[in-house]
């Protein structure tokens, strides 16, 4: 079966186009005329626009063809920064992913009225060299009638044979200046800042504010966070399901960036 299987039934909202380098991206659309495109490049999510047309991720204008660009939603795999011997974020971002036309069925009714779409990554020979399990990792990405995106992960392990692994929905969003924006649901948590060589610092304020650049990862973080944007006035809540973190990092983190020059 061909990409077309993919464009069926539910996912009538959805287009196949190219990017400029001939890598195809799907478009996901609901009738409010909300969008989400996504990469076969890394099955990276590289645009989210709400009903009003609005970008709601940042895209560096200084990203580079065919590496991972610094931007929307990079997918961290099978290694979460450079705590591994693989390359920073693991080779999950640099691969080009496929269009999963008949993936197994999830649980639950998630999927319900939303516009989606299955990604599939397995290893080639090259990545089972330098990291050799055997492993099938299907994303699903999921626009609602509200507007919301959602990213479901499945890592399967096709031989048995056991294996570790860390991933990260790696998020760009836009905001406007930084000094407008504010982060809520991180407070009295530990973090690791990696401009202090990943020491560990426990958050003492009330919510987050930024005066200079950070680089931090902070530890055992709640399911729900909010980035409150005040010039926008826009709020991000940001909700994660299924990755129970019983204060053993680095199972659950959330790695907050703000550099100077992106
Ligand atoms: O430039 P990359 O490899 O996409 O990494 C982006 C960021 O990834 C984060 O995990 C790091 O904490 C940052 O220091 C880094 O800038």
């Amino acid at each position: 079966m061909g990409h077309s299987a993919a464009l069926c039934d539910h996912r009538a909202a959805i287009e196949i186009t190219k990017d400029w380098n001939s890598i195809e991206q799907v478009v996901l659309r609901n009738p409010q005329g909300a969008s989400a495109r996504v990469s076969l490049h890394g099955g990276q999510v590289v645009s989210w626009r709400n009903e009003q047309g609005k970008e709601l991720l940042f895209t560096s204008s200084k990203a580079k063809p065919s590496k991972a660009m610094r931007g929307g939603i990079n997918i961290c795999f099978p290694q979460f920064g450079n705590c591994g011997s693989l390359e920073q974020h693991g080779f999950a971002r640099n691969k080009i992913w496929t269009v999963d036309s008949n993936p197994p069925p999830l649980q639950s009714n998630e999927s319900q009225g939303k516009s989606f779409i299955d990604l599939l990554l397995k290893p080639n020979e090259e990545d089972l060299k330098c990291w050799p399990h055997s492993f099938e990792f299907r994303l699903r990405v999921l626009l609602a009638t509200t507007g919301d995106l959602a990213l479901i992960s499945r890592v399967r392990n096709v031989n048995g044979k056991p294996f570790s692994f860390s991933f990260a929905y790696h998020t760009y969003l836009s905001v406007s200046d930084i000094s407008e924006v504010r982060i809520e649901g991180l407070e009295t948590l530990d973090y690791l800042d990696n401009l202090c060589n990943r020491e560990r610092f426990t958050e003492q304020g009330d919510a987050i504010t930024f005066e200079s650049e950070v680089d931090r990862v902070y530890l055992s973080c709640p399911n729900i966070v909010a980035v409150l944007d005040h010039e926008r006035k826009r709020t991000f809540v940001i909700r994660k399901e299924g990755l129970p973190d019983v204060g053993k990092p680095p199972f659950a983190f959330l790695n907050i960036i703000v550099h100077k020059a992106y």
